[in-house]
């Protein structure tokens, strides 16, 4: 039978787990069960939410301590039958963390879905093959740096930057994610401004250069707003899909009309997962549902930079996003406070398979977004080459002083 099994972490009051565990399975199902007459029961039974694991854990002192009691801390797996909701995303995690969501010290860790079940799903249209196809780049990660600075700026900026950005060698350049419908730089011209200039770059350079536009707006407008952007030739779309929620997502990714990829941005998505306690883990927020929702490419902050998680966090989060599935993979995207002097590591922690995302490591760089840009290609080459970053400076300008201003790590 078709069921999503959900995985929970519990810190709970009264420490009996396998009570608890059957308050979830009854309680977001079919409610009481043993009360019930035999003839409804096996009415009911096909709808009952099922107790798969319950599992005690070493307590928490740290949590212990917060709360001022002892919690039982473990980990709680329900089975929820597909028979039960839609297959779609607002009914399942309305399912399994709906109202639970609300109810105590409780984090959901993993949804798992059955291949019947995420048949329903599009995934990514192009994944991390197709955009290897589409910019034929192969063989190293991609390089994507973000337009700063641009609020209260006209077009004439905007182009300047982008061109700077394109010229030293960046695979893409995406919109900030703040940046929303405005009379100086409004979608469609920043659309037909930004294919123009990147068109002149690549006549230039040989380099091509993909845009990804922030499409924004209200719901009810995005996806003729999205096949506007393909007809003007948007090449890819960057989409704050926390703000909006993951169906918003998916309905743009399944569109057969929306041909070009979707960057989903992780703006919001914080106030759902840092706690230990409550919301969402980050690998099944920023890896799998936005995996299944469509998400070409999935950005989250580094263990590095400026707004740095845990390591152990991250690697979840790629590993969701690039393990072997019925969907095409989606590529991972660590960013924040990103520089070139960090290049060594994400290359070690996330392979070829991912992109190297900067916007202040490449805006501050002392020659400009053009040497920002190439410092990072010089990096990414260096490592790829096997040499130490410092050996490659000594031949490249822009690494070396790009190295002087950030250092390494
Ligand atoms: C937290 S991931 C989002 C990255 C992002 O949108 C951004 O603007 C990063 O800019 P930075 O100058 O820190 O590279
Ligand atoms: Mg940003």
């Amino acid at each position: 039978m078709s069921e999503v099994i959900a995985t929970y972490l519990v810190h709970d009051a009264k420490g009996n787990l396998e009570r608890k565990a059957e308050g979830i399975a009854l309680g977001l199902t079919v409610g009481s069960w043993t009360d019930l007459p035999k003839v409804d029961q096996d009415q009911l039974k096909k709808h009952k939410g099922r107790v798969v694991h319950v599992e005690y854990l070493p307590e928490d002192e740290k949590v212990n301590r917060y709360f001022g009691e002892k919690r039982t801390k473990g980990l709680i797996k329900i089975a929820y039958p597909s028979l039960n909701f839609s297959n779609d995303i607002p009914a399942i995690i309305t399912t399994v963390f709906g109202k639970l969501s609300l109810d105590g010290e409780i984090k959901l860790l993993d949804l798992q879905f059955s291949d019947e079940l995420k048949r329903s799903f599009p995934g990514p249209k192009f994944g991390i093959q197709g955009i290897r196809e589409k910019t034929g780049v192969w063989e190293r990660p991609f390089v994507m740096s973000i337009f700063k600075g641009v609020l209260g700026r006209d077009l004439a900026f905007l182009r300047d930057q982008l061109k700077e950005q394109a010229l030293g060698g960046v695979d893409f350049v995406k919109d900030d994610e703040i940046l929303f419908e405005n009379e100086l730089t409004p979608f469609e011209n920043r659309i037909i401004a930004g294919k123009e200039v990147l068109q002149n770059v690549y006549e230039q350079t040989g380099h091509r250069t993909l845009y990804a536009v922030n499409i924004t707006g209200r719901t009810y407008e995005l996806r003729d707003k999205a096949k506007r952007a393909v007809e003007l030739g948007a090449d890819m779309l960057l989409f704050n899909v926390f703000s909006y929620g993951l169906d918003c997502l998916q309905s743009l990714a399944e569109d057969k009309d929306i041909k070009i990829p979707i960057m989903a941005h992780p703006a919001f998505s914080g106030a759902l997962t840092p706690s230990p306690v409550y919301g969402v883990s980050y690998e099944l927020l920023l890896g799998k549902l936005l995996r299944y929702a469509g998400a070409d490419f999935s950005l989250f902050p580094s263990p590095y930079g400026s707004v740095a998680l845990k390591k152990e966090a991250t690697i979840k989060v790629a590993k969701e996003l690039t393990k072997e599935d019925l969907v095409k993979a989606s590529l991972p995207v660590p960013s924040a406070g990103i520089h070139p002097g960090l290049v060594p590591l994400l290359i070690n922690d996330f392979g070829q398979e991912s992109v190297i995302n900067a916007g202040g490591g490449v805006h501050g760089h002392p020659d400009g977004a053009a040497g920002g840009a190439k410092a990072f290609r010089q990096a990414v080459d260096a490592v790829l080459e096997g040499k130490t970053l410092g050996e490659a400076a000594a031949e490249k300008e822009e690494l070396q002083k790009a190295l002087q201003l950030w250092g390494e790590k």
